[in-house]
Formats: C-alpha cells, structure tokens, sequence
C-alpha cells in the first residue's frame, strides 16, 4: 500500500497536503471539509432531505403501496391510484417533516457539548470543534486532550499518549517529532492516532487523515456493528419483529383464505395490502426518534445534554448510578490547609517540595496541584529547575519530577500516602536530619496520616530521593528508598446539595454507589457528613483478589467502593450490570471513562476531561446529583409516552385490523374497502402526532421505567380481547338488527373503528381515573381534530367518492352508544391491563 504516512518525512508531508508549520488559512479549511466531510466516524452521517426521502420509498411497505397503486391504475381504478399515492406521499412527508425537525434540534445540543480542538488557522490558534478539523490542520495538544485525527508529530515536549483504545497497550508511549520506519501504527514513534488521548506533555501535530479514513475510523466501523443493542435498542427490535410476524402470518391467511372462496383477486389483493399497512406502525420509528428528541431538548432545559438519543431510555432504567466523589458529592473547591512534616507540625519543607512536583509536572494537573501551587511561595521554586518527570497516573497514584537546585539532583515524588510510606526507608526530620524509618517510627507516621482521614481532610504524602548529579531522566523504579517529608493535607467540602439529591434518587428507585480512587477513610467520613444511606465498603485490594464472578456475587451489597483504579471501576460497573442491574456511571477523570463506556448509561459533566465527555452519552452542564435527578424523571416521561404509542398500536388498532379479516371472511363484501383502511389508517397516524407532547403523571415516574414485553403481552391480550368483543357487537348489530347493505355497513364500521381507534388514547395514556390526569392540548387537538376529519369524511360531501353513504339517525345513535360503553370498558379494565408484571 506504499508508505505509512509516519514514514514520510515532515517536510514531503507538508508538501503533499498543501500546509506547513502555521497551519491552513481558514478559506482553504472550509473548502477541504466540504469536499472530505466531517472529522467523525459516526456511521448515521446526516441524510439529506432527498435521500431521506428515498430511503423512505424504499421501505417494504411503502414499495407495496407502490405496486397496489400501480396495479390500481393499471386496471383503470383511478381513485384507488390517487388516494393511495396521496397516502404515501402524506405519510412520507408527515415522517421526514418531524423526524428532520426533531433530529436537527437534538444535534445542534449535541453540538454545544462537542469536544474542541485547538487548531492553527492563519497563524493563529483557534478552539473549533474536532468535527471541523481537515487534513492539513496544525493542533495543539496538551494533556488531557483527545488527539482529534491521525497525523504526525511536528513538534514535541514529553508527549506521552495513550493508545490503549488501539493497541491494548495500557502504558503511556512518548511521541516524537522524528521519521519513523516502523511498518505497525504501534510502533511509530511520530505518528498520532485518533481515539488516543494526551497523558502529558505538549506538542503539535499536522493532520494527514480524518473521520473514518483514520485507523481507529477502521476499527471504530467494526466496533460500532459488533456492539451489541441497548435494552431499548433490543425491547424496540422484538416488538418489530413480533408486529412483522402476526402481519405476514395474518395477510396471507386473508390472501389465501379470500382465494379459496373465489372472490376477486384484485380486490383480495387490495385489501391484503391495506390489512398489512393498518397493521404496520410504520411511524414507530418517527414517534421514537421525535419523542425522544423532544425529550432531549426538555433535558437540555433540565442542564442534561444527551449525546446519544436512545440513553434517555436507559437513564429512566437505571437501577444503580455510581459515581465518583470529587465534584458531584464534593464542591471540588480543594484548598491546602495543612503541610506536616514527618512530627506532625507543619513546616515550610513540605510545600516547597510538593510546589517543585505540581509545578513542573506535565500530566493533567489535578485540583490538589492548583491547591498546592496557590499556597507555595514563589522563592520556593525560584531557584529550581526541571529536568525530567514520570506523569501521575491512576494505577501508581504518583507522580514524580526530576529537578536540579545548585549541585543538588532530586526526584520528588507526591502520592497516595500509604503507598509512599510503604516506599521511604527514612524520614526527614524538622532540623534536615535523614533517619532510618524502624517500626515504631513507621506506626507513628501512621497514626498521624490514620488521624487526618479519619476526620475528613484528603492526604498526599511527599518524599524524595538523592540521585547522580549528573541524572537527566528517571523512570517509575526511581520511585523507591525515599526519604519521607511529610504531607499535604487538604478540605475537599462536601456538596450542600448532594444529600438531598441522593435522597431523591434513593426515592426515585435509584441506589447511589460511590466508587472512588481516594481512601477509604476519606469517603466514609464524607458520606457520613451527607448522611447517604451508604452499606459496605470495598477496597480496590479487595477486588483485586476477586475474579468477576466472585465480584458480582457481593457487589450489590456494597455501596462504597474506595482506592480502585480505572480498571477496577470498570470491573464494577460490569459486575452490576451481569446482575442484570441497569447501571449509569458519573465521572469526569480519565480514569472514569472506562467506566462510563461499559455502563449503560455513561455520564460526565461540562467541565470533565475530553476523554470522559467523549465516552459519555450524557453531560450535566452542573456537576449536580439534583441535574440528575430531575433528568431520570425526563427519561422516563419520554419513555411512558413512547409506551403509549406502542399500547395503542396493539390494543385498538390491532383488535380492529383482526377482527376485519376475519368478518371479511363471513360476509359477503369487504367490511372496508382497501381505500377505507388506507383512509383509516392515515387518520389513525394523524391523531397520534400529539403523543409525544403529551404530560405523564408522577406515579408513572415513579420507579425505573423498562420495556416489558410481559406486561405488554397482558395489555394486548386484554384490550384487544375488549376491542374485538365490540366489534363483534358492531357486526351483528349492523347484520342482524340493520341488515345494513356493503356501503352503510363500511360508512357504520369506519366510523365506529376510527372513534374507538383514536378516543382510546384517553383512557390508556394514564394509569389513572382518565377524568384525573388531563392530556396536554395538543394531544387533545390532534385527537379530537383527527377523530372529526374521520366523520366528516365518512358523512360529509365527499364522502360517495370514497364509497360512503349517510347514515340513518338511530344508527349513529347506537354507534355513539357504542362508543361511550367502549369507552367505559376501557377505563374499567385498564387497572388491571396496566398493571406491572415486572421483576
Ligand atoms: N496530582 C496528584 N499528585 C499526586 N497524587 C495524586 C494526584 N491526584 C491524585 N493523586 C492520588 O491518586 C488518588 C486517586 O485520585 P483521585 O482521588 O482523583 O481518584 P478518583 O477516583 O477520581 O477520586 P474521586 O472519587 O475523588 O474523584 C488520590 O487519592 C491521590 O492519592
Ligand atoms: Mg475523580
């Protein structure tokens, strides 16, 4: 394939792209990402207008609707040929219509979350979206930053980065400006990979592939087709399947069973159509994705911004939400407010020695780094320099520099407190002495360190060691002999609204988890200053010794999870989730993403690291449990109104369809003409265009909402039982007591059929007494509005040319009795049809 882009040299690079060191001008940027398209790998591109609209004629159904119309005209039926194509064409323009509209507002919310870039355009750094990036591009990065695309390093100061993602490979591999030979991506010293992210350091890179023509693009197309369906994805896909069965099962019963009786083939087949098409809930798709649009733009109001439409479904699910500590249960406003020395008392020592480490380490500076700098006196680091460092990350909990005073070389280390002193052979007294650490030395150290957790504060432990004068670089083995200085000691204030919060979700049915890389200490004393309902507590030693099935059998009991690394939380949130928990993680570190990749619902917060915000499908624009709070409820509202949608497509309208096809069978014409179902179905659809504007009680959000396709067994069984009791009444009224003739007996069905299809809606739309809990107007608009056009058209001037006639007084009269006792039925059974099957 010729060479690897890594292996050409920069200046040949910059030649072939058309760039150099200063970056695109942003006339050229513009037209290059109108001819390659968005930096992005996400396989559902933005469809245009037409092609949606091609996609749509495509569908199976609509393909059949075609043909009918054809054959129609064909056979010089001219009105079936017009109403059928204006049937189409309604219902293609009412789908895309909504859907374009809905889907446009969500993305422009996704968008205001989208994670940025700093890129040179003419010169000079601009923030753009990552999206916006092209070849040719000049980025910056720094630590903490997703690197945006492939391309190669042009300049570099200890870039580390972190290419688990592509390679596995959990440790951070430094990049550098140089030409590489190496034949694999994983060994190519200069070359930078999207999907990768920035441990430490700084540099710049030239962008030389984007979107999906980058290596993880390749990847990310396997990835996103093997990733197995959300509980949403899987609940919407069997219930398709199991519409899609009873329809072809039931229309070729019909065809077959009308050919064996010798009536017209043509008609026969018309109607068979017309039965597949009422009983298709082809605009399931458009009401999932508006509702769920709408409900995506009510979260936004709520400072939720989903990224991923379908997590607004597993946000009402949830079951447990685990989250990290610092920032949602804390304010993670982190001062310094102590720095002991190894006797206890503070001393001038300690800080200066963790202000060398903050100051002049390259990995993300932490909160505790900025708290440290903001209390070190400049003198403290005036007279240093740095020579080289070994980043923090979360599985040594450590972070070291190399820097020289003077003669003097020193590695200075800054750390998880025990895991220091366990590293110390001595230990720096108040007057410079260095002693030998024995045992009672080491229990006193110790008991200082167990003391300050216990009340609260967060610790980090700062030592040292001597090296060679002559030292340039150090590796994590430096981090051994130490000598011990002291600590650091520092208040994290717990989150005034993080209790009641917590209560709200304990009350919503959701458990809270708090799974955290700080000690134990610290997150027992914290929760028990919010007074969080917290059992058990857990260690990441503790885990470390369990293996996934040991772990699943007690992680339910366990609300506290303290000193485990990122992939221990992981461990976790999987173990929950074989538990058949539905499982949200908050977090904002690189060490949380992931876990908010291997949750159902993965959530992060505006301010957290690029890394989480893109694994999360969701971003609190407030790092507040309450946000949260108020989004569960919005997730299952969203998620009741798609409910109602499915329930009325399986009671009513398909008790109706069923009990047509088989009355087709025993009169002697069609109880509805192909015209007329098509007629009635494009109506049905109408009225439902409210639903997903339509209020939901608080007792339906309640509890964690999920499909539950049992439940949804019940409810068809029942009130489509009930549906066809009447339209068996219907029938024998209209043939035995009326002995209507074809034309009064369609006019009566259509009515009856479309007035219990649409007022149904009213009495399953709330678990309540319907008279209680009021729709919102708009769904009574397109419902009673619908329910009108449907009798105006039956009985009104036009109604001949769709073969209705007018219908005597007293007929009327019984189809509104009828009606009204459907009506009364409905509300007296659906206690019991609604009633939950679940768990
Ligand atoms: N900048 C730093 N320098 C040295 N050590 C650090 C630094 N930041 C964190 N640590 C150590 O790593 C541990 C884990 O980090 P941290 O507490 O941020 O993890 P976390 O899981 O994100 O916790 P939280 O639940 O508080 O967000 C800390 O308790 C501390 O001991
Ligand atoms: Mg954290």
């Amino acid at each position: 394939m010729g060479v690897a882009f890594w292996q050409e040299p920069v200046e040949a690079a910059l030649r072939r792209v058309g760039s150099s060191g200063a970056g695109l001008g942003a006339a050229e940027a513009a037209a290059r990402l109108a001819a390659e398209g968005p930096n992005t790998i996400a396989t559902t591109a933005k469809r245009s207008l037409v092609r949606r609209i091609l996609r749509k004629l495509a569908e199976p159904l609509v393909a059949i609707l075609i043909i009918a119309a054809a054959v129609s005209g064909a056979s010089g039926d001219w009105t079936s040929f017009a109403i059928i194509i204006v049937v189409v064409f309604l219902s293609i323009a009412l789908d895309v219509f909504q859907e374009t509209r809905a889907e446009a507002a969500a993305e422009a919310l996704k968008r205001s979350v989208a994670v940025r870039a700093e890129v040179l355009r003419d010169g000079a750094a601009h923030e753009v979206p990552v999206e916006a990036l092209v070849v040719g591009d000049v980025v910056r990065l720094a630590a903490g930053d997703l690197v945006p695309a492939d391309g190669i390093v042009l300049s570099a100061r200890g870039l580390h980065v972190n290419e688990a993602l592509l390679t596995g490979e959990p440790y951070p591999v430094e990049k550098v400006a140089t030409t590489s030979t190496a034949d694999t991506p994983a060994e190519a010293a200069n070359a930078l990979f999207a999907g990768t992210s920035v441990v430490s350091g700084e540099g710049t890179m030239l962008i030389l592939a984007t979107g999906r023509a980058t290596e993880f693009g390749a990847i990310a197309a396997d990835l996103s087709a093997n990733e197995p369906p959300t509980a949403f994805e899987r609940g919407l896909h069997q219930l398709g399947m199991l519409i899609l069965r009873l329809t072809i099962f039931l229309v070729l019963f019909v065809l077959l069973a009308h050919l064996v009786f010798a009536r017209p083939p043509l008609e026969s087949f018309l109607f068979a159509v017309a039965l597949a098409v009422g009983l298709t809930p082809e605009l399931l798709p458009m009401v999932v994705t508006v509702t769920l649009s709408r409900g995506a733009l009510r979260m936004a109001k709520k400072r939720v911004i989903v990224k991923r439409l379908a997590a607004i479904h597993d946000l009402g699910a949830m079951t447990v939400l685990c989250t990290d500590k610092t920032g949602t249960l804390t304010d993670a406003k982190i001062a310094l407010v102590g720095h002991p020395g190894a006797d206890g008392v503070d001393s001038a020592r300690v800080v200066a020695l963790a202000a060398v480490n903050s100051r002049f380490e390259t990995g993300i500076r932490s909160a505790l780094d900025e708290a440290i700098l903001a209390h070190a006196a400049d003198h403290d680091l005036a007279e240093w320099t740095k020579i080289d460092d070994v980043p923090f990350d979360f599985d040594r909990r450590r972070v070291s520099v190399l820097a020289a005073r003077g003669a003097e070389r020193l590695v200075v280390v800054k750390g998880a407190p025990e895991e220091m002193l366990a590293r110390a052979v001595s230990v720096e007294e108040a007057d410079g002495r260095v002693v030998p650490i024995d045992g009672a030395r080491r229990a006193a150290l110790t008991a200082i360190h167990d003391e300050r957790c216990a009340a609260g504060f967060r610790l980090l432990g700062v030592a040292y060691r001597i090296v060679e004068p002559d030292r340039v670089t150090i590796a994590a083995a430096d981090e051994t002999d130490l000598v011990f200085a002291g600590w650091c000691v520092f208040v994290d204030p717990p989150k005034a609204s993080a209790g009641p919060a917590v209560a709200r979700l304990e009350a919503q049915g959701v458990t809270v988890k708090v799974i955290s890389g700080d000690a134990a200490a610290v997150v027992k004393h914290l929760v028990g200053t919010l007074g969080l309902p917290a059992r058990g507590l857990m260690t990441g030693e503790e885990i470390a010794g369990l293996d996934d099935l040991q772990l699943a059998a007690r992680v339910t009991e366990v609300d506290l999870f303290a000193r485990v690394s990122p992939d221990q939380k992981m461990r976790i949130i999987r173990a929950l989730r074989a538990r058949g928990e539905t499982v949200g993680f908050l977090g904002d570190g690189v060490n949380d993403a992931p876990a908010i990749r291997a949750a159902d619902v993965g959530l992060s917060v505006d301010g957290a690291t690029d890394v989480a915000r893109e694994a999360a499908d969701m971003i609190l624009l407030a790092p507040d449990l309450s946000v949260l709070a108020d989004g569960v409820a919005e997730g299952r509202r969203t998620f009741a109104n798609i409910l109602k949608y499915v329930r009325m497509g399986t009671s009513s309208n398909f008790g109706n369809m069923l009990s047509m096809a088989l009355a087709s069978l025993v009169i002697p014409f069609l109880p509805l003409t192909p015209i007329q179902i098509l007629i009635n179905n494009l109506i049905y659809d109408l009225s439902e265009i409210g639903i997903p504007f339509d209020d939901v009680s608080e007792a339906e959000t309640a509890r964690p909402q999920a499909w539950d396709m049992r439940g949804l067994l019940v409810f068809t069984v029942m009130m489509g039982t009930l549906s066809s009791v009447f339209d068996i009444a219907t029938f024998a009224i209209l043939r035995l007591v009326y002995a209507a003739p074809a034309a009064e007996f369609q006019t009566a069905w259509f009515v009856e059929s479309m007035a219990t299809q649409i007022l149904v809606i009213f009495v399953i739309r709330t678990a309540a007494p319907f008279w209680r809990d009021r729709p919102h107007p708009i769904l009574t608009v397109t419902s009673l509005g619908a329910l009108a056009a449907a009798i105006w058209l039956a009985l009104g001037a036009f109604g001949p040319t769709f073969g209705f006639v007018m219908l005597p007084t007293s007929l009327l009269a019984t189809i509104g009795a009828l009606v009204v006792a459907y009506f009364g039925l409905a509300e007296a059974l659906k206690r019991r049809a609604l009633a939950p099957t679940r768990r």
